[in-house]
């Protein structure tokens, strides 16, 4: 059981934002056709704020797993940071060689990069619940997040996992990731501790952090996490503006 209970915070994006205006496409539309006095037909257009999970964990903690179930119970949009950066590898991007170069070596990629792959994501969905799984990695990368969106997230899920079990699982995992090595494993472990696991700190300060427990079946995890979600309701995320 969780002993707080999180209560929804009405996150609206920063007004000189570039990504306002687009946040606003996380939007339903609701067709009023009763009678209002003057006009014979008002459709409103009503606006649903983002609601943001950052999801963090060391390599293999079992983050991508738990997200999908999130997905099936809850509808969410799921952005892997690690799986946009290794699109934009695919795609022969200018900075593919670079994102690939910094994997390789279990390093993290400039925020704004990063930043600009998830916003172009979150502005292309018509969902208005998104789950970062592994960002920020950096209090660099949290930083930058927060003043290009203006917003923090709603929610922080952490996996604490043993590094013991992150290696095992990762040098498991067999789907031909250039990083899934025990000498790039060793680097991504100490760039987690030493960069990651401030950030995890300032939102467990914050009083955002759910940390999971990440030993177990992944139905034993899973366990621990649907309450964290449970608990949101969700159709409260209306933006108070009325947009037409
Ligand atoms: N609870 C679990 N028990 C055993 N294996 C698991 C568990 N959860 C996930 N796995 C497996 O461990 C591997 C890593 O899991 P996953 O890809 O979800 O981790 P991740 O945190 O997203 O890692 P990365 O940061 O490297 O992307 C996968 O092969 C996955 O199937
Ligand atoms: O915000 C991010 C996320 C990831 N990276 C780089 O990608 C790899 C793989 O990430 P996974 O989350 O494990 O898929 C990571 O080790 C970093 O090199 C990043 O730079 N910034
Ligand atoms: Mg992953």
């Amino acid at each position: 059981m969780w002993r707080r209970v999180a209560s929804v915070s009405h996150l609206t994006f920063a007004h000189n934002s570039t990504v306002n205006k687009n946040a606003c496409t996380f939007k339903c539309w609701e067709a009023f056709t009763t009678e209002i006095p003057r006009k014979e037909k008002t459709t409103y257009q009503t606006a649903k704020t983002p609601f943001i999970t950052f999801v963090l964990g060391g390599p293999g903690s079992g983050k991508g797993t738990q997200c999908m179930k999130i997905v099936e119970n809850f509808g969410f949009t799921h952005l892997s940071a690690g799986d946009l950066l290794r699109r934009e590898i695919a795609s022969n991007s200018a900075d593919g060689i670079m994102i690939l170069n910094t994997i390789k070596e279990g390093k993290i990629v400039p925020s704004e990069l990063t930043i600009k792959l998830i916003q172009k994501e979150m502005e292309s969905s018509d969902n208005y619940k998104f789950l970062i799984d592994g960002f920020p990695r950096s209090e660099d990368n949290r930083k930058a997040f927060e003043q290009i969106f203006g917003a923090e997230p709603d929610n922080v899920l952490f996996f604490d996992c043993p590094e013991d079990e992150m290696v095992k699982r990762v040098l498991n995992r067999n789907q031909g990731r250039v990083d899934d090595n025990i000498d790039t494993i060793k680097k991504r472990l100490k760039v987690f501790t030493a960069l990651n696991l401030p950030v995890v700190n300032y939102y467990l300060e914050k009083g955002k952090l759910y940390k999971i427990n990440g030993v177990g079946t992944v139905d034993e995890i899973y366990k621990q996490v649907h309450p964290v979600f449970s608990t949101f309701n969700f159709e409260n995320q209306f933006c108070s503006e009325v947009l037409c």
